[in-house]
């Protein structure tokens, strides 16, 4: 559906020229919901900006729908990105302008007639729950309607794809939440692709299929949004993971010190429901510590994630019966 092939992407020219993305390969499918993350300044902005060809790659291609936007014409380039909506961190709504007329504006752009817009714009209006609002202005509303404003703007044109440029990040975390919902429900009803990007590890768990982690403008780890968070294989992807999971190298040479097994245990699906931890402790005779651990859900499964130091006992039969039930084992070493 998008597809980003080698592309680079340098402000400024010459030696003053600095690389905000270096050869960035990226595959992002029909209908999936596919999250960027990285720290300020790793280049998501202007990757997303590439989407539309708001920026233009130094060096690479990008297509859309199978088209490369870089070797359109002028017109076609208006064209393909009717295809393609965007909303912002700051909603970008014409304050002068009523709800119903921002919604309407794309559609005026497009050359609709009032007769075609007037339904379209009331169809928008209640499906983004803001049938009430029609008359007012930006100023009279709060961040989540703004957004909700930005998001019914977005679709007006019924693009395939929506980019979400830090589209939550002005919001509090309940609003945070009812916008992630609602974009997640549009993506299933009408096969929308997203993608968005942002720095928030919530939003990547909440509503993405998968996400790419961005660092200093590459792309170090891109796959299933599951297999990266429970199992990132790049220092960029556990600095963002950090904060959740607090284990310390002291931690890990203490346990050695002690003569522990250290293991990272993941539950998830069935294996977070179960009870399994205490059975395979009793039937082993290993006793265990919990370093660390998190839990919660990741696109509607629940799962849990531990640090734990085995001590006694049969801990290789442990081990096994960890994964005979399901639970992803890792041993901890560094
Ligand atoms: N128009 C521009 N001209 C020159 N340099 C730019 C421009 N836009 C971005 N940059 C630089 O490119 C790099 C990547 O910026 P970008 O805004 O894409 O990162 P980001 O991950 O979105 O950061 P943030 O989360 O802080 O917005 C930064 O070093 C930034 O200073």
């Amino acid at each position: 559906m998008i597809a980003l092939k080698n592309v680079t992407k340098i402000y400024g020219r010459g030696d003053d020229g600095r690389a905000a993305l270096t050869d960035v390969d990226l595959d992002v499918g029909s209908g999936q919901i596919f999250g960027v993350i990285g720290a300020s300044g790793a280049g998501k902005s202007t990757l997303i900006r590439l989407i539309n060809l708001l920026e233009r790659p130094t060096r690479g291609q990008v297509l859309v729908e199978g088209r490369d936007l870089t070797a359109m014409s002028p017109a076609e380039l208006r064209a393909a990105r009717r295809r393609i909506g965007m909303i912002f961190q700051h909603f970008n709504l014409l304050s002068s302008k009523t709800v119903a007329e921002n919604i309407a504006f794309p559609l005026k752009l497009a050359g609709r007639s009032a007769g075609e817009i007037a339904p379209r714009v009331a169809e928008l209006l209640a499906r983004v729950g803001l049938a009430d609002h029609a008359r007012k202005y930006p100023a009279q509303l709060s961040g989540g309607q703004k957004q909700r404003v930005g998001i019914a703007r977005a679709l007006a044109t019924s693009p395939g794809i929506l980019l979400c440029d830090e589209a939550t990040s002005a919001l509090d975390p309940e609003t945070t939440a009812s916008i992630l919902d609602l974009i997640a429900d549009l993506n299933r009803e009408m096969g929308l692709t997203v993608v968005l990007i942002t720095h928030e590890m919530d939003v990547i768990r909440r509503v993405c299929d998968r996400v790419a982690v961005l660092d200093a403008g590459r792309a170090v780890e891109v796959g299933d949004v599951e297999q990266v968070l429970l199992h990132p294989t790049h220092p960029a992807t556990r600095r963002m993971l950090a904060d959740d999971e607090p284990i310390s190298a002291e931690d890990i040479a203490v346990a050695h010190s002690r003569g522990e097994t250290l293991l990272r245990l993941t539950f998830r699906g069935a294996s977070a429901q179960d009870a399994v931890l205490g059975r395979i402790a009793r039937e082993t005779g290993v006793d265990y510590r919990i370093l660390s651990g998190r839990a919660g859900v990741i696109r509607d499964v629940r799962y849990a994630q531990l640090t734990a130091a085995l001590t006694g006992g049969d801990a290789a039969k442990a081990r096994a019966g960890l994964e005979a039930a399901g639970v992803a084992v890792a041993e901890v070493t560094a």
